[in-house]
């Protein structure tokens, strides 16, 4: 299929009646969130995925504003026949609390004092700005989220949010992230700030009102934590030791290489987007990311319902394998269905933003993975223990089955049998059921993906599952049969 744009877009807001109450014991007032959202809420309003940005992004994760001479920083994943299919799912992506794209924060007017917060506006958490989405969520009448997804600091609200609102997450795409800042994460993050604040311009983040701003602060704020984006690998491939518009070095402080050429203007254009105190406020809200409970991953997942795929790049030196490894580990010790895909890229950390294909492949495999709940059987023909053989040869021959899970007088299983039993059991001069049904039944729950009891299926070499309840009640089946018309269906 041809992948299209969502074409023109339009910028919304809405602005919240109620006020917030932070995680720092604050609260906040008259909060605007900033959002756009691409395709239409079905009937039953299941269809919705919520983006969450990075750290310098915004609302406009795909298409075109009026004008624009790129298209939102998510294009590529974003569109009719892309991974975010705008043709089948309604994605919403919002501006953070605490940026300066449209949603409040420290460049807002502060309604106590009708001038910009500046530093009076709270510190505020990936958890305050996870509960803000919920709101714009709420407004838009949506109970339950498809899917969460993010990048960096998105994939970072993508895990936050399966904590804090469980029931509402179906599967959560976390992307290049962590689920706690590092301190080497927090030093990069503290240099930038730094930088920021001792800019004499910053004036203790009252700039607004004055004709300067800490832009030189912020640009260097920006060059030390775009190197952590990028690799070394790509940073060889694109610039080498090569000089920037001079044949020898110049023995002075002029820029000699292209790489110190590209890192000012990484700066220089950064500063014409970004706000200096947002970039404060939410580098401290990365800073303070820490979704361990008494410094344990496993304790602190324990509320997840959400079904997960966690995707990881492998030249990411800023979030790493290792921090990749540990969310996976803590997150299978919970039982929690996930499934772990690296990109394969010399980008380094901002692979999340340019691998489109690999994106693309992993993230369509994930939302279009059918759980058994989509496809099963709940017709179910079952028999008990006390029931003769010749009445399970029986239902099987007028409802055309070849499998017959044994049930309880309350519908547990325990059991079940199949033609090929039967016809052992006929052979050997056999009445009884219970002497031949198979007492060691596999079975498998509604919530488990067709990917992973399939594998179990082959595996075992077995074509019919029942399906049970956490009572161990039997609610359906699943067979090979069923499983071969989604593919038959879908390709
Ligand atoms: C995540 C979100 O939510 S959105 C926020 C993400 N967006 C950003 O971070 C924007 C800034 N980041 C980037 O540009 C990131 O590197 C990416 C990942 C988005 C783009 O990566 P790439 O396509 O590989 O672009 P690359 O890193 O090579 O940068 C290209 C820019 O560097 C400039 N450049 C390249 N070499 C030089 C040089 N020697 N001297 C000066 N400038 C140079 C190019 O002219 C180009 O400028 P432009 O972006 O103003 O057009
Ligand atoms: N380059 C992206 C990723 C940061 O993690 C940004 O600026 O938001």
């Amino acid at each position: 299929m041809k992948t299209k744009s969502v074409g023109i877009v339009k910028p919304l807001a809405v602005t919240l009646s109620e006020e917030i109450q932070l995680e720092s014991g604050k609260s906040i007032d008259n909060v605007t969130i900033a959002y756009e959202t691409y395709g239409k809420l079905n009937k039953e309003k299941n269809n919705a995925i919520l983006v969450c940005h990075a750290l310098t992004g915004d609302a406009h994760a795909a298409g075109w504003h009026e004008g624009d001479s790129k298209p939102g920083w998510w294009e590529i994943i974003i569109g009719p026949g892309k991974a975010l299919d705008s043709e089948k799912y309604f994605i919403i992506c919002s501006n953070v609390l605490g940026g300066c794209k449209g949603t409040t924060g420290p460049a807002s007017i502060n309604p106590e004092t009708g001038k910009e917060y500046g530093i009076d506006f709270p510190v505020i958490t990936l958890k305050d700005i996870v509960n803000v989405e919920k709101k714009l969520i709420d407004l838009l009448g949506i109970e339950k989220l498809l899917a969460v997804i993010g990048g960096s600091m998105g994939g970072m609200q993508t895990l936050q949010w399966t904590l804090s609102y469980p029931e509402m997450v179906k599967k959560a795409i976390p992307i290049a992230t962590t689920a706690r800042s590092s301190p080497q994460q927090i030093a990069f993050n503290e240099v930038g700030r730094q930088a920021i604040i001792k800019d004499p311009f910053w004036q203790n983040g009252e700039y607004y009102q004055t004709d300067k701003a800490p832009e030189a602060g912020l640009a260097v704020a920006r060059m030390i934590a775009h190197i952590t984006y990028l690799s070394d690998e790509s940073m060889y491939l694109k610039f080498g030791r090569d000089l920037q518009d001079k044949d020898e070095v110049t023995y002075d402080f002029t820029t000699d290489f292209q790489v110190e050429s590209y890192l000012h203007h990484q700066g220089k254009t950064f500063v014409k987007r970004f706000d200096a105190n947002s970039y404060l406020y939410i580098t401290k809200a990365i800073d303070l990311f820490d979704l361990s409970e008494n410094g344990s991953l496993i304790d602190g997942f324990k509320p997840i319902k959400s079904k997960i795929e966690y995707i990881n790049v492998d030249s990411d030196w800023l979030y790493t394998n290792e921090q990749a490894e540990e969310i996976l580990r803590a997150m299978q010790a919970n039982g929690i269905e996930i499934s772990y895909s690296e990109i394969k890229s010399n980008y380094g950390h901002d692979a999340f933003l340019l691998e489109g294909g690999q994106l693309n492949y992993l993230i369509s495999r994930f939302l279009q993975d059918n759980i058994v709940e989509d496809l099963m059987n709940t017709e179910v023909m079952t028999i008990t223990e006390d029931a003769k053989i010749k009445k399970a040869a029986k239902i099987m021959m007028d409802h055309y089955v070849t499998h017959l899970p044994v049930v309880t007088e309350d519908n547990k299983l325990i059991g079940i049998i199949t033609a090929w039993d039967l016809s052992k059991a006929i052979a050997q001069g056999g009445e009884e059921l219970k002497d031949v049904m198979t007492e060691d039944v596999k079975f498998c729950k509604k919530d488990e993906t067709i990917r992973t009891i399939a594998g179990r299926m082959k595996d075992d070499d077995i074509s019919c599952l029942p399906v049970i309840d956490d009572n161990d009640e039997l609610i359906g089946v699943i067979t090979t049969d069923l499983i071969s018309h989604l593919f038959t269906n879908t390709v």
